[in-house]
């Protein structure tokens, strides 16, 4: 199939009827489609300069801001996805005007611009990520009252600036007793939250899976943001809307940057399927956001000796993975 037929484009500006249909396709059958007429061209091209000048400049300036074990945002270069360490080094915050939340980042020295630009970045990207959910409502034509309690929230909600050099993202001399790098620059895998907003350069690389299980190439777009809906969205709409299962392929030549901006469900929301999409049948247990988001960021940390954390494990009738 045709990339354009498998990923709509939608004009988020003015969304038609045909798109809106494409849409709904689209989400039962892999979760990804494109944004168009978000008017965000500027501040995009403002934040990849920030993020290039971040991944380029001495790596003691990152390796300042290096995440730990008690809090997972900052500077990584080492995560594991599937047991396998990914090819690419990352920085992750979240909401940098909530000083509840802000307090958890870190900021590194040496760049003026960074901060403000990533700050006007997540506010941007957190309004568009609230008119994409409602896109997604509308298409699942679901009543007002469903709707206030299937929202992401911008405190729970992060950034990920991504950086895929080629070949291994660790200097040689730091390698010792870490895991082989995976296949994939970034293994296949599911978003946690509510879904995705993804910018990617023009390098290419992502690959999103088919209904039918072939991976095919999400090319770049200029001026297009992909989405994907992400696991909490699979486990509302009770599978009619699929969480979208994708990978990035290794680099060859030339390195590559991607930005997703994670929008998540509030921290104490219990996650469970829609009553009036689920009927009788629901298919998944009810979890908090809270507890889910916890058990997958200790499996990106280090190797717990089993498969990561994940929404089939809530599935009606599933056996623990541990
Ligand atoms: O780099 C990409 O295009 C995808 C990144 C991604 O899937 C992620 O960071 O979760
Ligand atoms: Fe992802």
């Amino acid at each position: 199939m045709a990339i354009d037929e498998l990923v709509p484009t939608i004009d988020i500006s003015d969304p038609s009827d045909d798109e809106f249909a494409a849409l709904d396709r689209a989400c039962r059958d892999h979760g990804f489609f494109l944004l168009t007429g978000h008017g965000l061209d500027a501040l995009i091209e403002e934040t990849w300069v920030q993020a290039r000048e971040f991944f380029t400049a001495d790596r003691s300036l990152r390796v300042a801001v290096e995440r730990d074990d008690q809090n997972p945002l900052g500077w990584f270069d080492r995560e594991l996805t599937k047991r396998k360490r990914d090819s690419k080094q990352v920085f992750d915050f979240t909401d940098p005007n909530t000083p509840a939340v802000d307090a958890y980042n870190r900021w590194p020295d040496g760049f003026d611009r960074f901060r403000p630009t990533l700050a006007a970045f997540y506010d941007a990207f957190s309004d568009l990520a609230e008119r994409t959910v409602a896109l997604v409502h509308r298409a699942l034509d679901l009543p007002d009252d469903v709707i206030r309690d299937h929202v992401g929230d911008r405190t729970t909600s992060s950034v990920r600036l991504n950086h895929y050099p080629v070949g291994d993202p660790v200097p040689e001399n730091e390698r010792d007793g870490l895991r082989e790098l995976g296949d994939m620059a970034l293994g296949y895998h599911t978003d946690p939250g509510v879904l995705t907003l993804l910018l990617q350069d023009a390098t290419g690389g992502l690959q999103a899976q088919a209904a039918n299980g072939d991976w095919v190439d999400v090319e770049p777009r200029p001026g297009t943001i992909v989405v994907n809906l992400a696991d909490a969205m699979q486990v509302w709409t009770n599978d009619q809307y699929r969480a979208a299962v994708h990978r990035v392929v290794p680099m060859t030549s030339t390195d590559r940057m991607s930005i997703p901006y994670f929008f998540n469900p509030p921290r104490s929301a219990v996650i469970e399927p829609i009553g009036r999409l689920a009927g009788d049948a629901p298919r998944y247990r009810s979890f908090v956001w809270r507890d889910y988001m916890r058990a997958r960021t200790e499996d990106n940390y280090e190797d717990l000796g089993a498969d990561d954390t994940q929404i089939a494990d809530y599935a009606i009738g599933a056996t623990a993975t541990g």
